[in-house]
């Protein structure tokens, strides 16, 4: 669904993407990885046209998104469903009003129409009957689910989730990793992609491996192909290891 055909982007003397070529396969959990500052939130991006290229192609759905207009890119960003690292959610709406959002905005619907929808979406993320509650009452985890369910809410062919299990206890990164899972399985046709530090999420739901270092996909393969890679690189990044070319920085 997404493909970047040598992708540049510089911010002034910074190369962070130095001709990346990428394409995210359909119907399946993909996951970014790489280094901290490596240019994985810049692909991501680039992705929904937050960030424009410097140079290359980007190519969304059979499109070419080079020159788009910003009216193309909203167009593009609804059949796009974005999980951001802390659910960004409106702390003084309800939960019921943020997760319907993006459906009064876009969608023509009656008010019993949409409340059907939040509490099948709130049912979908595990957290029925919370409608009239506001974020601060959540926790992290549970912001997380509600930030799903409404990046769920136009039934988006591609969900983009930004470290969904950063600063979390594991058993909560475990149930979002299942979450990620489930969600793919029971959303038809979906296309994930995941950018992530987490090994542990990365070999436990990642379907296909994408790895960003100096600009570039470094590698990419199923896990198996990552677990069995005898690249010294990937082998450092695999057991988060010091002994490999990766320098790790004295604390
Ligand atoms: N809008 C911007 N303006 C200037 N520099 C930027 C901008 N966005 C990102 N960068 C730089 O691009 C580089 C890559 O940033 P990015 O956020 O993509 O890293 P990352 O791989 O997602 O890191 P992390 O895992 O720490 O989130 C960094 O050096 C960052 O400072």
């Amino acid at each position: 669904m997404i493909s970047l055909i040598n992708v540049k982007k510089s911010f002034g003397n910074n190369h962070v993407l130095n001709g990346l070529n990428l394409e995210i396969p359909k119907h399946k959990i993909s996951f970014i990885i790489g280094r901290s500052g490596e240019g994985k939130s810049v692909t991501l991006k680039h992705f929904i046209g937050i960030l424009k290229p410097d140079s290359g192609e980007i190519w969304i759905d059979g499109v070419q998104m080079k020159n788009a207009k910003e009216d193309e890119w909203i167009e593009v960003r609804k059949k796009i469903g974005i999980l951001f690292q802390d659910g960004a959610l409106f702390d003084s709406l309800t939960i019921s009003e943020n997760v319907s959002f993006p459906i009064q905005n876009h969608l023509k619907l009656s008010a019993i129409e949409i409340e059907n929808v939040v509490s099948e979406l709130l049912e979908l993320v595990g957290l029925p009957g919370i409608e009239n509650k506001y974020p601060p009452e959540l926790s992290i985890g549970e912001r997380k689910r509600v930030g799903l369910a409404r990046a769920l809410a136009l039934k988006p062919q591609l969900l983009l989730y930004d470290e969904p299990t950063t600063s979390m206890d594991p058993l909560v990164s475990d149930l979002i990793d299942k979450l990620i899972y489930s969600t793919q399985k029971k959303m038809s046709g979906i296309t994930s992609v995941v950018v992530s530090h987490d090994i542990t999420s990365v070999m436990s739901i990642a379907e296909y491996i994408f790895l960003l270092h100096k600009g570039k996909i470094y590698f990419q393969g199923t896990p198996e192909d990552f677990r069995s890679s005898k690249d010294d690189l990937v082998k450092q990044f695999l057991t988060g290891g010091r002994n490999g070319p990766l320098e790790v920085p004295i604390a």
